[in-house]
């Protein structure tokens, strides 16, 4: 990869900043970055960051021109199209509002909702011309994927006003360390195969939640706090994952968190939280 050789000439570069075209999905560019630390690669990704026009992004998220909805991967026949400013606004870390000086009050904090309502982990900042109060910490040296902060795990208190992409937060007690194979399991199973491990107990009523079973995850962020007081940290995107031990113990929860942003993951937490629990209980 040409930025591989650039790379050979070490200490040239503190960052590398790769701006995607406003019609790039960034969930198919930014696990390439994500390289295992065994490799002993100096380029790790540090995080994404996503530029909204508050003047225009409305109108993209709900009436998309043609090149600007998604294509092979993200087939949905309900209702109006996903467009690539969804998948933007979902894989992002940070979210930088931008021309907030060309809308009122009233539209700008209509669309912070919206943004957050299919992103509800991403730390959002409000600017005009894109002037950021600094740089690093706000777009550069986020280490986005070392640690999570408090911000991460936000209570979802508002209604899923996109119907398109939504962020849900599931909740579990403290777990042994025995269990982690099968979180790691459980992941596999929603982010590789899009599949919901059913749990017994779905379907036994009529006015169950429906168990969601057309999902796609673009992000996951998870702390499990384990029943010996330590804590390890999940990140996702897309497909790629990874479970590892916390380096910041200090604002981890006593319980389980894990916030999920995707498409498709239906109006009710019920359903992922029963599959969660019921699929650590199973036998290892
Ligand atoms: N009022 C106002 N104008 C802005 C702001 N940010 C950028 N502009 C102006 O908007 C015009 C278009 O700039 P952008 O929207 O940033 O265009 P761009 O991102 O370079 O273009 P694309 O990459 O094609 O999207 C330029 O004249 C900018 O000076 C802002 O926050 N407020």
């Amino acid at each position: 990869m040409a930025i591989e050789s650039l790379m050979e000439r070490r200490g040239t570069f503190d960052y590398i900043l790769l701006e995607t075209t406003g019609l790039a999905d960034p969930g198919n560019i930014a696990p390439l970055f994500w390289v295992d630390d065994g490799l002993g690669s100096s380029i790790y990704l540090d995080g994404i960051v996503t530029l909204v026009d508050a003047k225009n992004i409305l109108r993209l998220l709900d009436e998309p021109a043609p090149e600007e909805t998604t294509h092979a991967g993200h087939e949905d026949h309900s209702g109006p199209a996903l467009t690539m400013a969804h998948l933007q606004i979902s894989h992002a870390d940070v979210i930088i509002l931008n021309k907030s000086d060309l809308v009122p009050p009233e539209e700008l904090e209509q669309v912070r909702q919206r943004v957050t309502s299919i992103n509800g982990a991403a730390k959002i900042h409000v600017t005009d011309h894109s002037r950021t109060p600094q740089i690093e910490g706000v777009v550069l040296d986020l280490h986005a994927y070392d640690h999570l902060s408090s911000l991460d795990f936000r209570e979802k208190g508002h209604a899923h006003i996109d119907p398109k992409i939504s962020t849900i937060a599931i909740t579990h007690p403290a777990i042994s360390a025995e269990k982690i194979p099968q979180v790691d399991a459980w992941l596999r199973s929603v982010l590789w195969e899009n599949v919901l491990p059913p749990s017994p107990s779905t379907g036994e009523s009529d006015d169950a939640p429906p168990h969601p079973t057309d999902f796609e995850i673009h992000r996951l962020k998870g702390i499990l706090a384990l029943d010996d007081g330590s804590f390890k940290v999940i990140q996702a995107v897309r497909e790629v994952f990874e479970i590892r031990d916390s380096e910041n113990r200090r604002d981890a929860p006593d319980h389980c968190k894990i916030v999920l942003i995707g498409r498709g993951l239906g109006a009710s937490i019920t359903p992922w939280e029963r599959s969660f629990r019921s699929f650590l209980e199973q036998a290892g």
